[in-house]
């Protein structure tokens, strides 16, 4: 078990995270999600004890804090970080790495082989890193953290540069990580992926975690319908806004009009519908409004 107690971090007067208590149990995988530079990393570093918080504790297995050398030394046996692609020899081959991790964590050496195995590396794991394409520097990244079989796991960004096929391959890893009794923290960006495993998923913002079943309730759009309308623009927007002054239009970064409205509602469909044609943008999707909306309309 891990438990975060009133965890603040400030840096230069700017409160990075506020207040941050939160517990997270064994057999749970845990999101984070967040625009670049909001504070996710630092949470890790936090649990991590790479960084002192200014405020709070965090407390491992009912009692265990960081309070002394020893203890550290205790808990970094319980809890790793995923290493970084930087982290790697590039004169060692990537079964060298699996067995240091191994040797380090006196984990079960069976697990080097079974690791390779259900991550395809066998042709290239005897090879020096220095001839790794990123997605093999990144899944061997993810071997190390799983031969290190640590009961709670930290992964920032572990799909990076990963083709779908791994990605689908390392979720399903995860899955069993998790049926296994497994902690797992993962800051990720593939919001619909991250929607596939994890038991909860947090949108950090304002040095908070807000969990997204509230995010869904606070912002009145939980079960809503959207319109997606390809290549909107903010004169389209304006006008519907106009002709629809009740409903929510949003012009996303993507160049994208989103509208959303209430699942009662759905009779209104025919009429905006009708209005985009009138106004030369026919091509659009209606669908359910998933994580990827409900963020842009989060951050907006
Ligand atoms: N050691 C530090 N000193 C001062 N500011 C820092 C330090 N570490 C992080 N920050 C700032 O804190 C904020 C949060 O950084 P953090 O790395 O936690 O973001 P993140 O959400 O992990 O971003 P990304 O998605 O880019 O990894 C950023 O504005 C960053 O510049």
């Amino acid at each position: 078990m891990l438990e975060l107690k009133n965890i603040g971090v400030n840096f230069s007067g700017r409160d990075i995270l506020k207040e941050i208590s939160i517990t997270f149990q064994p057999g749970e995988i845990i999101g984070l999600v967040a625009p670049n530079g909001t504070g996710k990393s630092t949470l890790m570093n936090v649990i991590m004890n790479y960084l002192r918080p200014n405020s709070g504790k965090v407390v491992f297995n009912n009692g265990l804090e960081y309070s002394s050398k020893k203890n550290e030394v205790k808990i970094h046996q319980l809890v790793s970080m995923m290493p970084d692609q930087s982290d790697l020899y590039n004169h060692l081959s990537g079964r060298q790495h699996l067995k240091i991790y191994s040797s380090m964590w006196n984990s079960n050496p069976e697990l080097i082989d079974s690791t390779i195995k259900a991550l395809g590396m066998e042709s290239y794991v005897n090879k020096k890193t220095g001839t790794y394409s990123l997605g093999m520097r990144q899944r061997l990244c993810f071997a190390m953290q799983i031969v290190s079989d640590t009961q709670i796991m930290l992964m920032d960004e572990v799909m990076n540069g990963l083709d779908p096929t791994q990605v689908e391959i390392i979720s399903q890893m995860l899955v069993k990580k998790k049926a296994e009794g497994k902690t797992i923290i993962i800051a990720s960006h593939l919001l619909e992926n991250l929607e596939k495993y994890a038991d909860r998923i947090f949108f950090v913002k304002n040095g908070s975690l807000d969990l997204i079943e509230d995010i869904y309730s606070d912002l009145g759009v939980n079960g809503n319908m959207v319109i997606r309308v390809k290549e909107g623009t903010e004169q389209l927007k304006e006008k519907l806004a106009k002709a629809f002054p009740e409903l929510s239009i949003q012009l996303l970064a993507s160049g994208v009009t989103l509208i959303d409205f209430p699942k009662n509602e759905a009779d209104r469909l025919e009429s905006i519908s009708a209005f985009l044609s009138d106004n030369d943008k026919p091509e659009f999707s209606v669908g359910k409004m998933t994580l990827g909306d409900l963020y842009s309309k989060y951050y907006h």
